[in-house]
């Protein structure tokens, strides 16, 4: 990891203020760079070599051009004839690139030619001196003095060294063809860049196209929230044709699959939870035994009705049921029949108000019904003698026997009777306790004391339950 990038990685996303790049712009940045950077050196390395091969290319034409004119040479060196030592000299450098040339007696060398500005000139020690006219410009000063090749050879007579002969090349023209060379580098470098960029852009395309792809792809996935979409199974990560990409692809397919299986999982694990919840409250608010409201349903729903009558101001009714003498069916028919009267009691209750009323046991042989939206007040006695009357009706217990239970049903209306939950159920109880104990001080005529709750005969007989 580069230091920038551990910098980065060390400051956290939130801190790096500079727009974060794409791979894109990563890849083609970094083409042009290893683009730029490949043809330059290639392009050094062919102009090095270029006018290497020229130097050296001119320096052996120059040693042989510098001995085949010691050979032209020699014999008007030998016989004095500086006159014709110049016009080979002249000849030599009207066909040749070599801007000077000149015949200096005796076997030491000299290295000094006549320099720009004093070209033509003949010197003391030389025998025949020429220098090209067109070399005695500034241009060809100039690409002498930066780019000298001289050569020089003898001229042998009888073994016998009688001069040298040396040559200056013509650094104008080696200047002019290094030009061409180096126009021609820069051409070869220019294409291969072209080249270069073209092929990096291609290959960042291959590469980055693909991945926009697949992100778009995981976008779309995102955005298909329903879980048994069809699509989500059909719909496969676009495959690029390149073999880490195609993998990455198949492992986002597996994964996405994955997760769809994963997420239908759980959404059928809290369906079966919701389920179970629903069973567990449906349990919590129904008697096990009665299938009425239990006792703490039942208050949730008055503390609700409450406190929608008090702010609508409306009035409704609360009904305190207690079953008479209920112990004497418990005792002479059994715990079994007992709840056979309870479940008949219950189902009557029911049956006696609307649906949107409630009936609740609160335990034992005691119910309670909320009755809603009372119209008026006074209709609320005529519900409570509508229970008695459907409650007394006749039982068939288990055992064959008939007993027709008979209740006590205590009254409380709101909000005359309280404004609050406690006080309606403390009025309805004591109301429905007076009413028990009114019954039971007047007997009716022609029934025995022990109340409403009449052993009937023992023989099976139907039952309207
Ligand atoms: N079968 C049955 N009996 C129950 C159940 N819960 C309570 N009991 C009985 O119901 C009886 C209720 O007794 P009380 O209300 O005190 O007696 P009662 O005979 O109804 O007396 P009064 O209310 O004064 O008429 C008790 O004997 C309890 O054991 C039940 O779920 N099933």
């Amino acid at each position: 990891m580069s230091k920038h990038w551990r910098h980065l990685w060390a400051q956290g996303p939130a801190h790096h203020a500079r727009p974060v790049p794409s791979v894109l712009e990563l890849m083609r940045a970094a083409s042009w760079r290893i683009g730029w950077l490949s043809v330059l050196s290639v392009g050094l390395v062919l102009t090095v070599g270029a006018a290497l091969l020229l130097h050296l290319s001119t320096v052996r034409n120059l040693e042989l051009q510098a001995r085949s004119l010691a050979y032209s040479v020699e014999a008007a060196v030998v016989f004095q004839d500086r006159q014709a030592t110049e016009t080979l000299l002249q000849e030599l450098l009207l066909h040749e690139p070599v801007s000077a040339a000149r015949v200096r007696l005796g076997a030491h060398s000299l290295r000094d030619l006549p320099r720009p500005g004093a070209a033509g000139t003949l010197l003391d020690e030389d025998f025949a001196c020429y220098r090209k006219a067109d070399a005695q410009g500034s241009w060809a000063r100039l690409a002498e003095s930066l780019w000298p090749v001289r050569a020089e050879a003898p001229v042998l007579a009888q073994g016998q060294v009688q001069a040298v002969v040396e040559l200056q090349a013509d650094a104008s023209a080696l200047l002019s063809l290094m030009s061409w060379a180096a126009a021609g580098v820069l051409l070869a470098m220019g294409l291969a860049g072209v080249a270069v960029l073209r092929v990096s852009h291609r290959l960042a395309d291959r590469l980055v196209l693909p991945l926009q792809a697949l992100a778009e792809h995981s976008r779309q996935m995102r955005q298909l929230r329903e879980p048994h979409s069809p699509l989500l199974a059909l719909r496969q990560a676009p495959r690029a044709g390149v073999r880490e990409l195609d993998q990455l692809s198949a492992d986002f397919d597996a994964l996405l699959q994955e997760l769809s299986e994963h997420q239908q999982q759980l959404l059928r694990e809290h369906d079966a939870l919701r389920h179970a919840h629903a069973e567990l409250s449906d349990q919590a608010a129904r008697d096990g035994l009665t299938g009425v409201a239990t006792r703490a349903h039942f208050e949730r729903v008055l503390a609700s009705t409450l406190s929608q009558a008090s702010r609508a101001g409306g009035c409704f009714s609360l009904y305190f049921i207690d079953a008479d003498h209920f112990k004497t069916i418990n005792d002479e028919h059994g715990h079994e029949a007992g709840d056979c009267v309870l479940v008949a009691v219950a189902q009557r209750l029911s049956r006696s108000v609307r649906a949107q009323d409630l009936v609740g046991r609160l335990g034992g042989d005691e119910f309670v019904v909320l009755v809603h939206g009372l119209r008026q007040a006074t209709n609320a006695p005529a519900i409570a003698e509508q229970l008695r009357s459907a409650v007394a009706q006749p039982v068939t217990l288990p055992n064959g026997s008939i007993v027709v239970p008979g209740i006590s049903v205590g009254l409380a209306i709101f909000p005359t009777h309280g404004l609050s939950a406690a006080e309606l159920m403390k009025a309805a109880d004591q109301d429905m306790y007076q009413r028990k104990r009114a019954a039971r001080s007047v007997p009716a005529p022609g029934s025995s004391s022990r109340s409403s709750l009449e052993a009937a005969p023992t023989r099976p007989t139907p039952s309207p339950d």
